[in-house]
């Protein structure tokens, strides 16, 4: 018995591996390294370089490695370059999923659990957003992950699969070990921006939005920390071996941070008063977004153990030391 894990060597991936092979699982991560990193996969998991969207690859390693379990995380996650590119997104997020379920059903895995947004309510009319919010993507990002959910679901209901949709907040932190963090080249999520500026990398940060409908105008939203997030994938997955129904769930605390108090976090844990300009809004922001988060606590054996702004920002701050330290060596 074994988990697949696709997108294992990315941010959110490599800390669920971690929690999995911290439990005992055997984990296989699939991923074709085009945004993550062979370093960041634990060395207790097997990576295998590949695409997600081959079939005979992922029914082969279904097949020599006892499969019981996929975890999809492996996609493509930028709002604005989603707007650009759109049918890159359609088949990154989309054509290639529909690759994975086709060849996880065809070789007899019976669970699945498959990481979505909150970029499928689009911009919804209520601040606190439960499951039953109706969906109204606004961007090819929050719709290609919205039809990989119906075809899921689709394809559930016609064959002997369960699943667990999860749709993430706001993901932000680092493993608290330090083994982990969020890596990429081209950060564009607020706390990993402002944790750079903090640590030197950036001349500084960008609020996009001072107008919004808000207390001080800037964008609300419900940060994760993700190591909680990634215990929730795993305490998914025990829920679905119990014989668990498939399932949507919110993955948030139900609390939102406005930009400005994210900001002011990062400045008063770093100790760094780093310059930040006020700018206009960035296309495609809604004003709040916070996640009514009772299912998840309801259904799961989970509880959050680090929901707390400033625990958040600190391991996102660690990770830049981190971060920098392996990137000199790399250089060295
Ligand atoms: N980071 C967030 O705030 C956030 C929020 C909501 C949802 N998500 C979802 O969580 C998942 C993981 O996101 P992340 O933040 O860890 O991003 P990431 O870019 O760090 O991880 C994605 C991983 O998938 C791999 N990958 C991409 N396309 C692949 C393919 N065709 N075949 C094999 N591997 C492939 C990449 O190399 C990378 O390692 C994504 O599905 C994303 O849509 C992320
Ligand atoms: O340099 C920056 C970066 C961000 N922001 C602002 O900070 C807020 C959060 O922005 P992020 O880019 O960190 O995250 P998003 O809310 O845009 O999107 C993230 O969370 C969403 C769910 O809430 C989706 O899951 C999406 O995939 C994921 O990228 C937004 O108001 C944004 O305008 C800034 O002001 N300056």
């Amino acid at each position: 018995m074994s988990v697949l894990v696709s997108g294992g060597a990315g941010y959110i991936g490599s800390h669920t591996v971690l929690e999995l092979v911290g439990r005992g699982e055997t984990v296989i991560v699939l991923d074709d390294l085009s945004t993550g990193f062979d370093w960041a996969v634990a060395g207790a998991a097997h990576l295998v370089v590949g695409d997600v969207g081959d079939v005979d690859l992922v029914r082969r390693l279904i097949e020599q490695h006892d499969i019981t379990e996929i975890v999809h995380f492996a996609a493509k996650i930028v709002v604005p370059e989603s707007v650009t590119y759109p049918l890159t997104y359609y088949l990154g997020n989309t054509v290639k999923t529909r690759a994975l379920f086709e060849a996880a059903i065809a070789s007899g895995v019976k669970r699945l659990i498959f990481s979505s947004t909150a970029a499928v309510y689009g911009e919804p009319s209520v601040e606190v957003i439960p499951e039953a919010t109706p969906t109204a993507p606004i961007n090819p990002y929050g719709r290609s992950k919205l039809m990989s959910e119906w075809m899921l679901a689709d394809a559930a209901r016609a064959h002997d699969l369960t699943y667990t949709v999860l749709r993430y907040f706001n993901v932000a932190g680092a493993d608290p070990d330090g083994r982990s963090g969020q890596s990429s080249r081209n950060a564009t999520h607020l706390i990993k921006v402002a944790s750079q500026a903090a640590a030197g990398e950036r001349a500084g940060l960008e609020i996009f939005g001072t107008d919004y409908p808000t207390l001080d105008g800037t964008c609300i939203r419900d940060y994760i920390h993700v190591t909680d997030l990634a215990r929730a994938h795993v305490a998914a997955l025990e829920r679905l071996r119990a014989g668990g129904q498939s399932l949507t769930l919110n993955c948030g605390y139900g609390t939102g941070y406005s930009v400005k108090e994210v900001v002011e976090a990062v400045k008063r844990v770093s100790g760094v008063d780093f310059p930040v300009k006020l700018c206009p809004r960035r296309p495609g922001d809604p004003a709040c977004l916070v996640a009514g988060a009772e299912r998840i606590r309801a259904e799961l054996d989970w509880r959050p153990q680090l929901d707390d702004l400033s625990t958040i920002v600190q391991h996102a701050l660690d990770w830049e030391k981190r971060l920098a330290q392996r990137n000199t060596m790399d250089k060295a």
